[in-house]
């Protein structure tokens, strides 16, 4: 069949070019170029990190050959990640034998290159492959081939005829470079990534709405060590407005807190951690961030039956008062240690009483969700330098670099936030400003610090009966009107705070960034900044209503005039979004 160039336009993104066809019949969203850009900046953190631990792995063997002949498993295990299982204490039995054994296979490689040559033992690092596994236009796998040093192979998958042609005729489009590294195919993702086992040192996920569907094949096919990165665009359903709909797709209870972004990605988060633990492996989150209208994690992937023992010290149920939103953390799992030896027990429970102990409510209870830290702070430095170094590299520098800067300063061991705004129209008081907040929080003897997911977040470790005395305090010098004595606020400012709060400005009360006046926070660059409907649907106003106006990309008014002419058309699939 011919093709007409005329019904092209070349779209350019980063060091990547797509045909895209006038009918538009494949996925493309221009404001995925922030997901994009981290992506990439992340990904050539890995490679570098992944070079990092095999040379330092080979270091070690080199160091001790008798030993590594001896106790081979346990020492590879120690520097783990590239390669090879990371727990270092082993158990006994029959998961430890196949642990070994998996760990010998994958590492015989690797064990061959000992006796020979440093330059030899180098080469034994095969260049990282890449599985794209939605991939329509094929933008991102091209952008990864063409940006990304010292990447090998990318394949990029996809089950639409349409895009899988179009795909193919990009990777054409891009030249040689890009012909040799990406290799495109028409395959169910699930069925490749399950058929492919352990085969990719990095996977991406990037699908219409949940991934939930991906995931437990994508777990499967991460190499030892490997990455996976995931979006989800689902954000209605990850923040509770059907808290059962989400339930049935990641296993979780999404609140409807002001923190829902921030419990969207732990939610993720907890979901891809049961779906590797049904395979003897754990996840360790790099970097998870909420921007524009998803939710991206970015999380490593390690095989150790061991080690998978932790996971339930790392989840957490969610008490949430109906009251005053005041919300506590119930851990799922502890540890007893007795004579060097730790045993799991469920974790002791409630952590709160049936009412809430500031407002007199009761709470509802969210989760299970990922309690442990969703950013590793050397990556996000190390990206964030990278990234900074070469700005023009990266179209979205200014909104990622601010993301990034955000991330930074977050608080890793304090999971959710409190929004100041939330606390002061609960008591119907005046705000007080973040600064002198922070400082109160400060001077208690606490620590605080912002989130990327809102501006007006704040992440702190001071338990919720400080915080309301904080705000009784200042009540105290801003008094409120007179409400109905029912009323939460009422039934907080009746107790005296136990605490006397100093506002006295603190000198970490702003952050480094905000010191020095770096943006942190962006407005979108365009109207129409959104998600985008799958590929060949039409907007009616099933889609208003569900997404609203602005997500809709403009075709609101197209679908009007359609309306006036009496030619709407049916959509009778449900909605999907990226
Ligand atoms: C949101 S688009 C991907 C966008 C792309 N990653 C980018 O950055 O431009 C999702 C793609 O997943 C494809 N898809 C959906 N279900 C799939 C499946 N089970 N296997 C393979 N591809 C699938 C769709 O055809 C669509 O092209
Ligand atoms: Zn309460």
């Amino acid at each position: 069949m011919s093709i007409d160039p005329n019904d092209f336009t070349v779209i350019k993104e980063g060091e990547a070019e797509i045909l895209m066809h006038a009918k538009n019949e494949v996925f493309y969203n221009k404001a995925q170029v922030n997901n994009r850009d981290l992506s990439i900046a992340v990904l050539r953190e890995f490679i570098k990190r992944r070079k990092q631990e095999h040379e330092a792995m080979l270091g070690k063997r080199n160091r001790g050959p008798k030993l590594v002949a001896k106790d081979r498993v346990e020492d590879v295990s120690v520097e783990t990640s590239t390669c090879c299982i990371e727990d270092s204490e082993k158990m006994n039995g029959g998961i430890e034998k196949e642990e070994k054994a998996s760990s010998e296979k994958e590492c015989g490689e690797l064990e061959g290159s000992v006796n020979g040559s440093e330059e030899k033992k180098r080469k034994d690092l095969k260049p990282a492959r890449v599985l794209e596994a939605l991939s329509a236009s094929g933008l991102r796998a091209l952008r990864y081939a063409r940006e990304v040093e010292d990447l090998g192979e990318v394949v990029a998958l996809d089950n639409d005829k349409n895009s899988v042609e179009a795909c193919r005729r990009n990777i054409k489009f891009n030249g040689s470079v890009a012909s040799s590294k990406v290799k495109s195919e028409l395959v169910d993702a699930r069925v490749y990534m399950l058929t492919h086992p352990k085969e990719f040192d990095m996977v991406d996920l990037d699908p219409y709405g949940s991934p939930s569907v991906f995931l437990d094949t994508a777990v499967q096919s991460v190499t030892d060590g490997g990455m996976l990165m995931c979006t989800a665009t689902d954000m209605a359903v990850l923040c509770g407005a059907n808290g059962e709909v989400c339930y049935s797709k990641y296993g979780s209870y999404p609140l409807k807190g002001k923190y829902c972004h921030e419990m969207a990605l732990r939610i993720l988060l907890n979901c891809i951690e049961s779906h590797a633990n049904r395979y003897k492996r754990y996840i360790v989150p790099v970097l998870s961030v909420q921007m524009d209208f998803y939710v991206r994690v970015f999380v490593r992937v390690y095989t150790s039956a061991s080690a998978m023992k932790n996971t339930p010290l790392k989840l957490s149920y969610v008490y949430q008062c109906i009251g005053c939103d005041s919300f506590h953390l119930q851990p799922l799992g502890r540890t007893v240690s007795k004579n060097n030896s730790v045993r799991y027990m469920p974790g002791f429970g409630p952590v709160i009483p049936q009412e809430c102990g500031d407002c007199g409510k009761k709470f509802n209870m969210g989760g299970p969700i990922w309690s442990a830290p969703i950013h590793d702070q050397e990556w996000v430095t190390s990206i964030l330098a990278d990234v900074t170094s070469m700005k023009d590299r990266y179209p979205a520098y200014g909104r990622i670099s601010a993301v990034l800067t955000t991330v930074s300063e977050e608080l890793t061991d304090v999971p959710l936030f409190l929004s100041l705004h939330n606390l002061c129209s609960t008591l119907k008081c005046t705000s007080p400003s973040a600064q002198n907040f922070r400082s109160a929080v400060i001077n208690a003897g606490y620590r605080i610090s912002g989130t990327h997911v809102n501006p007006l977040g704040l992440k702190s470790d001071a338990p919720m009966d400080v915080i309301w005395d904080i705000m009784r305090c200042w009540v105290k010098s801003h008094p409120v009107k007179a409400q109905p004595p029912e009323m939460y606020g009422s039934v907080i400012l009746a107790k005296e705070p136990v605490l006397q709060a100093n506002f006295a400005r603190a000198i970490a009360s702003l952050s480094k960034a905000q010191a020095k006046k770096i943006a942190r926070f962006l407005p979108n660059p365009e109207r129409h900044w959104g998600p985008k409907l799958r590929a060949g649907r039409t907007v009616t106003s099933k889609h208003v209503s569900l997404l609203g106006p602005d997500a809709i990309n403009g075709h609101l008014n197209h679908e009007e005039g359609e309306e006036r002419n009496g030619k709407r058309q049916k959509i009778d699939d449900p909605i999907s979004e990226t």
